[in-house]
């Protein structure tokens, strides 16, 4: 989750889950933002189509790491119909994804989440029995009292904090190597520090990744930037 849109959620818990792929785990990925779902794209599913069987709706599976992928993009008749839900249509939703979907032999279920401390979180943190809570930041949010509202939520609802990412954190030069600080430096371990946390991941602004996100292409970015994570 992250207090802010356009952090980087999406881009991070793409990330993660490669991550864990590539550790031989299986994963998955419920895309619980509904109003802006971006994980399909990602990983070049914009076009994949879901099955029903009588274990219940089959996520799409990606190509390189077989990561299974359930978005409420999949459902729609066309891909540019919004979805206009409440708050209790949005949790209802959420828990018909978890509860109708075949997540057998899935380590880890990965949630991207809308920005904010709104339904989707609060559902999740009330029903999900949820291992952790994954932050992810910008360093400009870092400072701001955004970051510390969604940390307090999950405390609140007695949820674990796994850990911090900061994202969009530095800028490597591609010419000469020099590593540039751009928003500020560290700001997520100063945080980390305040509230007792581990910083799982600082992660760059890299146009690679950008563009690879934009080709749906994300399972080729090689760099992983996250540390061991314990669950
Ligand atoms: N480290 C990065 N380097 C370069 N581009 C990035 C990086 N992280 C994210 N982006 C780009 O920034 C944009 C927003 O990222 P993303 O969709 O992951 O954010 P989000 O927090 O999920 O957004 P929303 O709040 O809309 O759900 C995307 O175009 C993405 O490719």
């Amino acid at each position: 989750m992250s207090g802010k849109g356009g952090v980087g959620k999406s881009t991070v818990t793409a990330l993660l889950a490669i991550h864990l792929a590539r550790k031989g785990k299986k994963v998955a990925i419920l895309d619980a933002d509904f109003l802006g779902p971006s994980i399909p794209k990602l990983f070049g599913l914009d076009d994949a189509s879901i099955g029903f069987t009588e274990k219940g709706i089959e996520p799409a599976i990606t190509r390189k790491y077989g990561i299974k992928v359930l978005s409420i993009q999949f459902l729609l008749p066309e891909k540019d119909t919004p979805v206009i839900w409440r708050g209790p249509m949005i949790a209802g939703v959420i828990k018909d994804l978890i509860g109708k979907t075949n997540w057998e032999g899935v380590d880890y279920l990965l949630f991207d989440l809308p920005p904010g401390t709104g339904d989707a979180p609060l559902t999740l943190m009330q029903t999900a029995n949820l291992d952790g809570v994954v932050m992810v930041a910008s360093p400009t949010e870092l400072t701001s009292i955004i970051v510390e509202k969604a940390l307090n939520m999950a405390k609140m609802m007695n949820t674990r904090v796994t850990g911090l990412v900061e994202n969009m954190s530095y800028f490597k030069c591609p010419h000469c190597g020099v590593i540039s600080h751009i928003f500020g430096k560290h700001r997520a371990r100063k945080l980390a520090e305040k509230y007792g946390l581990e910083v799982l991941a600082e992660i760059p602004i890299d146009p690679e990744l950008a563009e690879l996100s934009d080709l749906g292409e994300i399972e080729s970015y090689e760099t992983d930037y996250f540390r061991e994570i314990t669950l």
